[in-house]
């Protein structure tokens, strides 16, 4: 088992969110993450994945899911507070959910297409032309 590694203060945390977390802020000490979707069965599915992770990575966020969002919150509770293993399944989770293959000029893979709204799935922050919103 890792001892538990160190707090991060506030300031630490202050001038690392916006390079490494951009999306990410700080709500009543845990790191926080609203992913927006189309509706509950993506919600669902976004829950699942980010589960997936964190059983992988065996660190757990808090979870607020409703209908069109879902709300990831991030601390370490062994320790008291947000850690580097906060930071690092946050990353993970980012890279993961926030996934759009039609943004890396080289995939082969379209992405979730917008032209049909019954095909939406998450609503990112800058979604790629014809993804979904
Ligand atoms: C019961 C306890 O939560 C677990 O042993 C592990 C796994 N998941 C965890 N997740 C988080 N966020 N903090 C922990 O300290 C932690 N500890």
């Amino acid at each position: 088992m890792n001892p538990s590694p160190a707090v991060l203060s506030e300031e630490q945390l202050r001038s690392r969110l916006p390079l490494e977390l951009p999306h990410w802020s700080i709500e009543h000490g845990r790191l926080f993450r609203r992913w927006r979707t189309s509706g509950w069965k993506s919600t669902l599915m976004v829950v699942n994945a980010i589960g997936h992770l964190a059983e992988a990575a065996w660190h757990h966020p808090d979870l607020s899911v409703s209908y069109a969002a879902v709300d990831v919150k991030l601390s370490t509770h062994s320790a008291g507070g947000i850690t580097e293993k906060d930071l690092a399944l946050a990353s993970k989770i980012e890279q993961v959910i926030g996934w759009q293959p039609a943004l890396e000029p080289d995939s082969v893979l379209e992405g979730t297409p917008n032209s049909d709204p019954r095909l939406r799935y998450i609503r990112y922050d800058t979604p790629a032309p014809g993804g979904t919103d």
